[in-house]
């Protein structure tokens, strides 16, 4: 599998234009971001490109004082180590969550340590929706539950619900390089009650679970909605992500149709975590 990487200039550079910039990409099928000022990566894989318009760069929508400025290379395998070993710093999530690579060391004492090796997936905590996903486990009740991780990426939530003791954990993405990656995560930190499967939430059926985290984008988490709020037992909770905070209420609206209220908002620069109860 070949992957390509944008180079994309952004002038002026700031966290809110990235953002704009980088939920457009999402909905249109990119899989991976690096933010490395004055540029952010943006990876898709190649064979995806031919679905996509040719001129879609000119069509992302951006604050009327920013430009972009876009290059674009293949990445194939045996390079793409390189490419994520010189971007990954460790990241320490609310001072309780570390999320680190193999080869980093001397790393401070923290209450999680979680190693993820990401290749291509998505879920390092860099991101801010990893992040504030990560945030609302460590302030959950997790202890003896069954725990849902649709959209695993590195499978970095479903290893964080097995640390905080979940009784068994399902993590599912249809991306078959976030599938692998998440087998090989699950086995770096020992994990044991995870298993993780290549699909979708067609492959929820009549599985009910405690708990639910699906961090994809807008228009997954509406199109899926009906399937999440079945695969939830009684008084279960659902925390999405992968959203901005302008889409809050079209998530919430979604949600209520399907018999789900919200508990609790979290925004973290321009990007929200909705939770919800059965
Ligand atoms: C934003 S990433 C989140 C990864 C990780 N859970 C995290 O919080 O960092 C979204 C993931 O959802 C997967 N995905 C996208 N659409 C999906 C779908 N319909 N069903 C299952 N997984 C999906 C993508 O392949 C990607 O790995």
């Amino acid at each position: 599998m070949s992957y390509t990487e944008f180079r994309i200039t952004v002038e002026p550079y700031s966290s809110d234009t990235v953002d704009i910039i980088i939920a457009q990409l999402s909905e249109l099928g990119f899989e991976s971001f690096m933010e490395a000022e004055p540029e952010l990566l943006a990876y898709i894989q190649t064979n995806r490109l031919k679905d996509l318009p040719s001129n879609f760069f000119a069509l992302i929508i951006l604050p009327n004082d920013a430009q972009i400025e876009v290059k674009r290379q293949e990445i194939l395998d045996k390079n793409w180590n390189e490419v994520w070993e010189s971007n990954f710093e460790p990241i320490i999530v609310d001072n309780r969550c570390l999320v680190r690579a193999s080869f980093h060391h001397d790393t401070p004492n923290v209450d999680y340590e979680i190693v993820i090796d990401p290749k291509m997936a998505f879920g390092t905590g860099h991101h801010q929706t990893t992040s504030l996903m990560i945030s609302a486990l460590l302030n959950s009740q997790v202890d003896g539950l069954s725990v849902l991780d649709m959209g695993c990426g590195t499978g970095v939530l479903a290893i964080l619900a097995e640390m905080r003791g979940a009784k068994s954990v399902v993590a599912i993405d249809n991306d078959e390089w976030a599938y692998r990656n998440t087998l090989e995560n699950i086995k770096l930190n020992g994990c044991e009650r995870i298993k993780a499967f290549l699909g979708d939430a067609n492959l929820l059926k009549e599985y009910k679970f405690d708990i639910i985290l699906a961090n994809i984008n807008l228009n997954i988490l509406i199109a899926d909605l009906s399937k999440y709020a079945n695969s939830l037992k009684d008084y279960g909770k659902i925390f999405m992500s992968g959203i901005l905070k302008d889409d809050v209420d079209t998530l919430e609206m979604e949600a209520s149709k399907n018999g789900l209220s919200p508990i609790d908002v979290q925004f973290k620069d321009g990007w929200a975590m909705v939770s919800f109860k059965k």
